[in-house]
């Protein structure tokens, strides 16, 4: 699928994703099962699948045939960015041929103090065809990933770093101010827990909704549920 076409499959959506890191229950050493979950995914509707890690990129694509938001979580000492943070996990993500390549476009601290806006040059130079989504956590983050010429910009890390911890604008607010300035799609993802929420989302302006460990993360669900049990919601 083109850009135009992924665009297309997705507007006004739910994608999911289906992520298990090593120290979570669904993540089993020698077999991703992850693409079960893509399974159920696609069953229900979902046009596209978030994942992590190259195996389950190319396990997923391979199950449903569906296109794939891929990216690579990996943390290196001197870098406060983990969602595909360098070229070695670009070029990894292009080999496993994810269709869009999602990456940390914050302005948190990144491998040699390179610059988010240098990063973003040096892929699109390499792989002009390249399909970003930038994984943004305030509002000046997604209009500078923009000006860098992403083709979409997520609000992945809004309530996950410093600054925007700091600025305290909940992702519904986000999406509403960058739809109004921004004229490529913007993804709400982050802590959509209910279906009215990917809804309001959609009619803030979000051009589709990422979801997540409320659908994807049996441990969150029901420690939300044992929670609410003790009266801790
Ligand atoms: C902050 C971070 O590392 N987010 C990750 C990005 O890919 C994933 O762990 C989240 O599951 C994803 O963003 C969807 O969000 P939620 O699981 O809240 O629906």
């Amino acid at each position: 699928m083109n850009k135009e076409e992924i665009f297309k499959s997705i507007k006004g959506s739910v994608v999911i994703s289906c992520q298990a890191l090593p120290n979570e229950p669904l993540y089993v050493e020698e077999k991703s099962i992850m693409y079960l979950m893509a399974r159920a995914a696609k069953m229900a509707g979902s046009p596209a699948i978030r994942t992590n890690s190259v195996r389950d990129v190319i396990a997923i694509k391979k199950e449903t045939g569906l296109p794939v938001i891929g990216l690579i979580k990996i943390e290196y000492e001197g870098s406060e960015v983990y969602i595909t943070p360098t070229m070695k996990e670009v070029d990894e993500l292009v080999d496993a041929k994810s269709d869009v390549i999602a990456l940390d476009c914050t302005f948190s601290k990144r491998l040699n103090d390179e610059s988010i806006n240098d990063f973003i040059k040096s892929i699109k130079e390499k792989y002009p065809d390249v399909i970003l989504m930038a994984d943004i956590s305030t509002y000046e983050e997604g209009i500078n990933a923009y000006k860098c010429g992403v083709d979409m910009v997520g609000t992945t890390m809004n309530g996950y770093t410093p600054q925007s911890i700091k600025e305290n604008i909940n992702n519904l607010e986000l999406v509403k101010k960058l739809t109004k300035e921004i004229d490529i799609p913007v993804i709400a993802e982050g802590k959509i827990h209910y279906p009215y929420q990917a809804k309001e989302m959609l009619d803030a302006g979000a051009y589709a909704v990422v979801v997540g460990g409320a659908i994807t993360r049996p441990l969150e669900i029901a420690q939300r549920f044992i929670n609410a049990a003790k009266g801790e919601i």
